[in-house]
Order: structure tokens, then sequence, then C-alpha cells
């Protein structure tokens, strides 16, 4: 049976997850939420997905088997607390949102309210599964630090900190909790924010966030240690070239969880 799904957002990750997706057995996008219905749009969806609907929102007649959210914060609060309320299940990219005062909770009590499930996705880290297993037996710290090249930092409170385009060397634009880290960095902290949230919560996870001209992946490093041992684990992820503040591995992470949800066995 072909699972219909609707995806939140249609920019960089959105796109590539259309593209992805085209012309697979398994799933087909029924529908595009995003806020406008521009010409980019209704070109990527020509090219990737003419079957789909683009609209701001759902209406109560459109009843998707999941939504995948790959849009940013607001789209949490806007598209993934109904759909959950109506028993849509969901999986999320935009994790820091998460970390806005009762959000976390508003989303558990509308998966509940809904009898459903919102998956996190791991999007541009790896190594979730150790760190959430290895909570159960107890964590004693979880150090996250971010690393991107300066042009990824553009457009946030980095730019207040330091000149980005004249950096000659690493400088660390934020040092703190994963919580602050994922409010101040809505686009390039979602990660610190899923570590968190499977270690040991957000106000626990230490944060380091650089601004490195030596770079040009996004290199997130996390070390944690507890009584299951410790880990340390480096990605280094390509950036997509249509937003060099998000990884690759993101996109992948997204169609992972989708086939994992449309197929017999999942991995
Ligand atoms: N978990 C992870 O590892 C990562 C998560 N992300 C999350 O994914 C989001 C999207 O990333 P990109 O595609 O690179 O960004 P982008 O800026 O290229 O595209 C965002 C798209 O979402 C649309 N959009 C924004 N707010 C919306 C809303 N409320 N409802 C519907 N559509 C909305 C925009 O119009 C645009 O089409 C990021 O803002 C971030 O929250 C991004 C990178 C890594
Ligand atoms: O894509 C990445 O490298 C990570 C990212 O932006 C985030 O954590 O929000």
């Amino acid at each position: 049976m072909t699972m219909n799904i609707a995806v939140i957002g249609c920019g960089a990750i959105g796109a590539s997850v259309l593209e992805l997706l085209k012309g697979h057995a398994a799933v087909q996008v029924g529908w595009v939420l995003v806020p406008e219905v521009t010409d980019a749009v209704r070109a990527t969806l020509a090219r990737h997905a003419p079957q789909a609907r683009a609209l701001p929102a759902l209406t109560i007649e459109d009843r998707p088997d999941l939504i995948v959210e790959c849009a940013g914060h607001t789209a949490i609060e806007e598209h993934v607390l109904p759909a959950l309320r109506r028993g849509i299940p969901a999986v999320v990219a935009s994790i820091g949102a998460l970390s806005a005062p009762g959000m976390a909770e508003a989303v558990q009590a509308a998966a509940e309210a809904g009898g459903t499930q919102v998956q996190l996705l791991s999007g541009a880290i790896g190594g979730v599964d150790a760190l959430a297993a290895a909570r159960i037996g107890g964590l004693d710290e979880v150090v996250y630090t971010g690393r991107k090249p300066p042009l990824a930092w553009t457009g946030t409170p980095a730019e207040q900190r330091c000149d980005l385009a004249s950096l000659k060397e690493a400088f660390c634009i934020f040092e703190g909790s994963a919580r602050e880290a994922a409010q101040l960095y809505p686009k390039n902290a979602n990660v610190a924010a899923t570590l968190s949230l499977a270690g040991m919560g957000l106000d626990r996870t230490t944060v380091r966030l650089y601004a490195d001209p030596a770079v040009d992946e996004n290199v997130h490093h996390v070390a944690a240690r507890g009584a299951f041992g410790s880990m340390e684990l480096t990605m280094r992820g390509k950036p997509l070239e249509a937003n060099p503040k998000t990884s690759a591995l993101t996109v992948y992470s997204v169609v992972r969880a989708v086939l994992n949800q449309a197929t017999a066995i999942a991995i």
C-alpha cells in the first residue's frame, strides 16, 4: 500500500526530499505545505512531485498518513500540533523548537490527545541511538561542539559577536546550554537540542558553537560519558548548496524516517 504524506517546507531540505522520494513505490507526496506558493515552489513541484498540492495548511478534509516537518521552528505550532491532535503521526526536523517554554509539553499533549506519535529525527547528527540508550544507565556529561564556516552563521546573533567575513581563526560564538543555543540559533542548533533531548536534557548539555574559517563542512562533535562507558563522535557533514547552514545528511535522515514508516523492515 502506498503511504500518502504531507511535506512541510519546500526549501533546501524539502525540495531535496521531494526529489529523493520521486517515483518511490511505497510513498506518495500528496501535500506540500508552504507559507506562500511561489514560482520556485511551483517549479520544484513540477519537477519532483507533480501530483502534490501546494497549500498553506491542511484542511479538515486532508488526511495524510504522515506529516514530515522540514520547514523551521514555527511549523511545529502551526502544522505539527494540529496534525498530532487529529491523530496524524509526524516526523520532525526542527527539534530546537522544543526548547521554547512549554513546547515539549505541548507536543507530548497533542500526540497523546490524538493517540499518535511524533518522531524526532537524528538529522545532521549520528549516535542518537547510542546516547538515548546510554541515558537509561545514567549519563554524567554530554558536550556538543558545532563548527561551521563563517558564512553559515550569517543572519544569526553571531554577526553581533564578530565580523564573520574577516575571521582568520575559529571564533567561539556561543557557549552555554542546549536550550539557550536552540533559541538563539534556530537554524543552526537543532542538533544540540536533539542530543540533549536524547541525553541529559536541554539545561544540562554543554554546547559550544564556532564560526571557523578553517572548515568547509559542518563539523559536529559529541563527547559523552556515563554508566555505559564513553563515546566520542565527529560528523563532517557536507552543506547543502541551497542552504549552507544545513547538512545534506539531514535530507537523508528525513527520507530514511519516511521509508522506515512505509516499508516492512525498518532500519
Ligand atoms: N535536525 C537537524 O539536524 C536539522 C534541522 N533543520 C531544520 O530544518 C529547517 C529547514 O531547513 P532548510 O530546508 O535548510 O531551510 P530553508 O530556509 O532552505 O527552507 C525552509 C522552507 O520552509 C518554509 N517554511 C518556513 N516556515 C514555515 C512554516 N511555518 N510552515 C510551512 N513552511 C514554512 C520556507 O518557506 C521554506 O520553503 C531549519 O529551519 C531547521 O529548523 C535544519 C538543519 C539540520
Ligand atoms: O545541518 C546541520 O549541520 C545542523 C544544523 O543546521 C542544526 O543543528 O540546526
